[in-house]
């Protein structure tokens, strides 16, 4: 069975380089979600400190070559869990297939994400806007992918002032931006109280990246 099948993949373009592919991991969620809860139990997701002195909103966990950390000392990618300076879990198969498969679909050939960073949003949790901005490479793209509750995504543009539009995200859902929204500011609002279905009261989001 090909898992990432899709007749017409619903692709709405937010910006150049940039779109939103509705639905697009729902089919591989079932594996998909196996890996991660698997993942997150071994690899319980913290809260890192931002370089500012106060936590993050969200709680974050890493797969791959490289995970990102947040310190006193800065934002970065490190190849070895802080908690207990053991390289990373390597990102499961049905994860590099999505990325690939997500990135094609937006016109990016040929990505291979060294790093994913899982960021776990408990009811109320949120990320301010911010450009991507740590990886060595930016002509390749970034993947993200939704699980769990819905949140609004906030996509903006080059400058911190630029008004974002409001992306309705929900489950399987999967954006990708690159090439000229490469560094475009984007966040998300606080995210809601409710129960998923297969991922309970929590929004989880994958950020698939290219580090080195
Ligand atoms: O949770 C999201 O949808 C966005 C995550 C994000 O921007 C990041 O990990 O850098
Ligand atoms: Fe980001």
């Amino acid at each position: 069975m090909d898992l990432f099948a899709q007749d017409t993949p619903s692709k709405v373009m937010l910006a150049p380089g940039a779109c939103w592919l509705s639905g697009f991991a729902l089919p591989c969620m079932p594996v998909l979600w196996s890996c991660l809860a698997q993942h997150l139990s071994a690899h319980p997701p913290r809260q890192m400190m931002t370089p500012m002195g106060y936590p993050m909103s969200v709680r974050t966990s890493s797969m791959g070559d490289w995970g990102w950390v947040g310190s006193a000392a800065g934002y970065g990618y490190q190849a070895a869990d802080p908690a207990n300076h053991q390289p990373w879990p390597a990102m499961p198969e049905v994860i590099l297939q999505l990325a690939a498969t997500a990135a094609q679909q937006a016109g990016y050939a040929d990505f291979v994400p060294d790093s994913c960073l899982i960021n776990v949003y408990a009811p109320g949790s949120k990320m301010g806007l911010h450009q991507d901005k740590d990886e060595q490479d930016f002509t390749q793209p970034i993947v993200s992918v939704s699980l769990g509750l819905p949140a609004t995504f906030l996509f903006g543009g080059a400058r911190r002032t630029d008004k974002p539009v409001k992306i309705p995200l929900v489950h399987g859902d999967v954006v990708v931006w690159g090439g000229a929204s490469r560094r475009f500011y984007h966040g998300v609002a606080p995210v809601q109280p409710g129960q998923h279905p297969l991922i309970g009261p929590q929004r989880i989001n994958l950020t698939l990246r290219k580090a080195r």
